[in-house]
């Protein structure tokens, strides 16, 4: 089927290239020119495991073409919404203005009987409001929520959890369901789950999904302080109560927290539509999930402060990791980027590495050092950061790790390392939530 994609970003870019590898015939759209020229070529603007391979097969089977002129999508049966919804300046709410701009671009292009598909992450109500817009020229509005995660973005996409639609009421919202039946026959074909709903409830999915993996993080993350007072393990805690079947051991790594393009961001604008609709209160435990999340980049800082004796000026710090999580060049609201930034602050000369995060990292953060070579991020180190769980750090000789630094003094912020191989090779070892 002819489809479109408005939006190449982290999701869209992805989902342009598996809707073209399930056979499909995909026109991808997006406004930034260096990107699409980028695409064009078959060559991906971010790093994401498998999808260079999946972009150059589907552009270079002619499957897939991409433009910044949305005029191109005219023919397209269905119209996938993929841009971005990033939190707005000055406050906790979503930034809609891509969305709406999206949306007015393609509605002058569609056919009666096409599908508009919103992806983004919005507030509820935002579908039941862009409905109109869509249905005045004969189109329909599904709203099909994304659940897929950096690093596992091409499988998670061909192979979700599950697929939700929110449609309307109605033989519309039935034809439309079926049309995107038909789009995602692969992936229903093995079995996927599927929940077709109104487009509140559809909404709510995907915030509420966001909100609960960021409160067992901060849940951990919790213990984790309390471990620090009273001389627990929270790693050993956390195996402990992940062995019930009910809590299960999955999003229970303490560390660093949650950061990137999503988690952080969700959960405050789902805080701030619960206010306007005067719910606040059932999400405002939300506020404490965010806030015990920021509390661990504070106390990585503190520790590498007291491990320094005090101070940390003059000092070389080597921080590992910059992207949020590891697999993705990703530095969005990045935990282990932040902690470097505030080490910099505090006058520390902070030297960063990443196997894939540095030219985004240095965008945002240009006043840091950055190393590619990952011994040479270690040269001379007085204390050593371990902030992203790359498998580059741990699969670093602890030995060799310890000849070349000053003074062999780890901090593992995300329970990357072999604690008692590091400590054997004579480093002193600490982890945030462990004695
Ligand atoms: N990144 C993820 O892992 C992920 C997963 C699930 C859901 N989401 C949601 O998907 C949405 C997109 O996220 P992302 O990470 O891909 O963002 P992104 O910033 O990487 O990409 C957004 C893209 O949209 C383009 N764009 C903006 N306005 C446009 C317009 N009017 N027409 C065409 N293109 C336009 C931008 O140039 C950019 O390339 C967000 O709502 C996000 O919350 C993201
Ligand atoms: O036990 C854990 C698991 C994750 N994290 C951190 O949490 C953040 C988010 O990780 P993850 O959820 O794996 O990455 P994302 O790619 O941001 O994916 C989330 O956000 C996407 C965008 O909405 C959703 O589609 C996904 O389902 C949801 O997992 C990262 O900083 C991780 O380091 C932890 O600190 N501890």
């Amino acid at each position: 089927m002819r489809v479109s994609v408005v939006g190449l970003g982290y999701l869209g870019a992805v989902h342009a290239a598996s809707m073209a590898s399930l056979g499909h015939e995909v026109v991808g759209v997006d406004v930034d020119v260096a990107r699409v020229e980028s695409l064009a070529l078959g060559k991906s603007p971010f790093f994401e495991p498998g999808f260079d391979e999946l972009l150059a097969r589907a552009v270079g089977a002619g499957r897939l073409s991409v433009t910044s002129d949305v005029a191109a999508v005219a023919g397209a049966r269905v119209h996938f919404v993929c841009v971005g919804t990033p939190q707005a300046a000055g406050s906790g709410a979503a930034d809609l203005s891509f969305v709406e701009a999206a949306v007015s671009s393609l509605v002058p292009h569609l056919g009666p009987g096409e599908v508009v598909v919103g992806k983004s992450t919005v507030p509820v109500g935002t579908a039941a409001r862009l409905a109109a817009r869509v249905e005045a020229v004969g189109a329909t509005l599904v709203w099909n929520p994304e659940f897929l995660r950096e690093g596992f973005a091409v499988a998670d996409t061909l192979h979700p959890d599950r697929i939700v639609y929110g449609v309307p009421d109605g033989e519309a919202g039935r034809r439309a369901a079926g049309l995107l039946d038909e789009v995602y026959a692969a992936p229903l074909a093995e079995g996927t789950p599927q929940v077709v709903t109104d487009y509140a409830t559809a909404e709510l999915v995907k915030v509420a999904a966001n909100s609960f993996l960021a409160t067992k993080i901060s849940f951990i993350n919790a213990m984790a302080e309390l471990c620090e007072v009273a001389g627990g393990d929270v790693t050993r805690l956390a195996d402990a109560i992940g062995h019930d079947q009910r809590i299960g051991r999955k999003f229970l790594n303490a560390g660093l927290g949650f950061g990137g393009g999503c988690l952080p961001k969700d959960i405050r604008a789902f805080m701030a539509r619960a206010d306007e609709l005067g719910a606040g209160e059932a999400v405002a435990f939300l506020g404490e999930v965010d806030a015990i999340n920021t509390r661990r980049r504070a106390r990585m800082v503190e520790l590498a402060v007291e491990v320094l004796g005090g101070d940390v000026a003059g000092a070389r710090v080597a921080v590992l990791g910059a992207a949020f999580k590891p697999d993705s060049d990703d530095v969005r609201d990045s935990p282990a980027l932040d902690v470097a930034a505030r080490l910099d602050g505090l006058g520390g000369h902070v030297v960063v590495h990443d196997p894939q995060a540095i030219d985004n990292a240095r965008r945002k953060e240009p006043s840091l050092a950055y190393e590619r070579d990952l011994e040479a991020a270690l040269t001379g180190a007085d204390v050593v950061l371990v902030l992203t769980e790359w498998r580059h750090y741990r699969d670093l000789d602890p030995a060799r790790a310890a000849a070349l630094v000053a003074r062999p003094q780890v901090l593992d912020g995300r329970g990357a390392l072999d604690r008692e191989a590091w400590q054997a090779a004579g480093w002193t070892y600490r982890a945030l939530g462990r004695p």
